[in-house]
């Protein structure tokens, strides 16, 4: 992590980093697994030439805001949250934060929950002028309507909207996809394994022979490392690699300059995507990711029979997504590969692997792997998007 850091702030001339009038604002939404591994990240940067100043923590319930004492390495933000008197009022927060755009101060909003509520206020942030970086797909992915004021409002202030961490976690995924597109090159195909918790989860129940360990224990794990949804449910349906395609096609057709991805479809949501959920339907809508974990082992032996039969045909089972320019079509689902094919030799752990067939890298794909889901990557793709801004 240090050498990425140190790295990235070697781009930056250390005059312009270290007046606080200069410094980049940053108020955080959500301070969960991400959240808090992100305001390590940032507060690990060596203050004095830091390009940050972190005003602003929110948790579901308690806000501290405080622009002129910045939070430093060793205060103790987490007790300071818990105790802080000001209620979570992001209305109260957009407020204050005005107040400093007003100042000429920059300012960036850092949305950490997976909630559709915060999402929904992107377009008024942007509108205000502040950046706005997340690893939440829920705006990216949901309804046309949002996604299109979301790209409207970016162009109306000029203020922007990063979301690297959206897919594959910290590997360069967005970035690469917006510069294939918009320095002229033509997306075909995309696919690839987009779920870091189903790359653990078939990476380490379906290895190629006809046992192994129990479905629900591996999903158990994956959900113990970090690697999950708030809810594993939305891993398991299929739904988090559905948002991630929606969010692909979608930065395909914005940021394109040529009309060649007239074949595919405009995706009214995530919903649209053809998707096999691997929910068994008695599980379906069950509230907690608790009672849904506690549940899960009544549906091992059926699991474990698709693990056989793909072992009797020498296959291994992945679950699979595909935005297909070319042919219009967007889909995830359980799929079988030879033991041999790379989906099944080159995984580990929660290892993403997408590769980019285009009009410049054909026949061969340009390939991208590694860690696709866990909190130091995720948060760092986040902290990346926050250097790219100063
Ligand atoms: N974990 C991973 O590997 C990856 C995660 N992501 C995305 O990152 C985001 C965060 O994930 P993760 O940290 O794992 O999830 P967590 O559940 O650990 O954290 C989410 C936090 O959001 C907070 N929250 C919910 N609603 C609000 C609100 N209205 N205002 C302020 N805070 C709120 C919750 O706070 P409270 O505790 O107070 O209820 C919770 O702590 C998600 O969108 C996820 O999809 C993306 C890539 C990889
Ligand atoms: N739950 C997601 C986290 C990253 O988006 C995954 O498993 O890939
Ligand atoms: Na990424």
């Amino acid at each position: 992590m240090s050498s990425i850091i140190s790295r990235s702030l070697s781009f930056f001339p250390r005059s312009t980093m270290s007046t606080s009038q200069s410094k980049l604002h940053i108020a955080i939404v959500g301070v969960g697994l991400v959240g808090s591994e992100l305001i390590n990240q940032i507060l690990s940067i060596p203050q004095p030439t830091s390009p940050f100043s972190l005003i602003s923590l929110s948790s579901s319930t308690r806000t501290l805001f405080n622009p002129s004492t910045p939070i430093q390495p060793n205060f103790d933000w987490k007790f300071a949250l818990k105790a802080s008197p000001n209620s979570a009022d992001l209305r109260a927060l957009t407020t204050q934060l005005q107040q400093l755009v007003a100042e000429n101060k920059r300012v960036a909003i850092v949305d950490n929950t997976s909630s559709d509520d915060v999402a929904a206020l992107y377009p008024t942030w942007l509108r205000a002028g502040f950046n706005v970086i997340t690893p939440n797909k829920k705006a990216f992915s949901g309804e046309l309507e949002l996604w299109q004021d979301i790209i409207k409002a970016s162009k109306e202030s000029g203020a922007k909207f990063l979301n690297e961490s959206t897919v594959g976690a910290g590997l360069p995924i967005i970035n690469t996809l917006k510069e294939l597109v918009a320095s002229g090159d033509k997306v075909i195909k995309i696919e690839g394994v987009f779920s870091g918790t189903m790359s653990y989860i078939f990476n380490e129940f379906s290895t190629g022979k006809p046992d192994g360990p129990a479905f629900s224990s591996v999903v158990s794990i994956a959900r113990e490392k970090g690697y999950t949804e708030p809810h594993p449910a939305d891993d398991l349906n299929g739904f988090d690699v559905a948002r991630k395609l929606t969010i692909l096609s979608r930065t395909i057709s914005a940021f394109s300059h040529t009309s060649t991805t007239t074949a595919l479809p405009t995706l009214q949501s995530f919903k649209s995507v053809q998707t096999a959920s691997l929910i068994p339907p008695a599980l379906e809508g069950i509230p907690t990711g608790d009672e849904f974990i506690s549940r899960l082992p009544e549906f091992d032996e059926s699991f474990a029979k698709l693990r056989t039969e793909a072992s009797e045909e020498g296959d291994v089972l992945r679950f699979v997504g595909v935005v297909d320019v070319q042919g219009g079509v967007v889909k995830a689902g359980l799929e079988k590969y030879p033991t041999t094919h790379p989906f099944a030799t080159s995984l580990g752990g929660s290892d993403n692997i997408m590769l980019f067939h285009t009009e410049r890298y054909s026949p061969r794909p340009l390939i991208i792997q590694g860690a696709g889901a866990g909190a130091a990557v995720t948060a760092m793709g986040v902290l990346g998007d926050l250097l790219k801004l100063v």
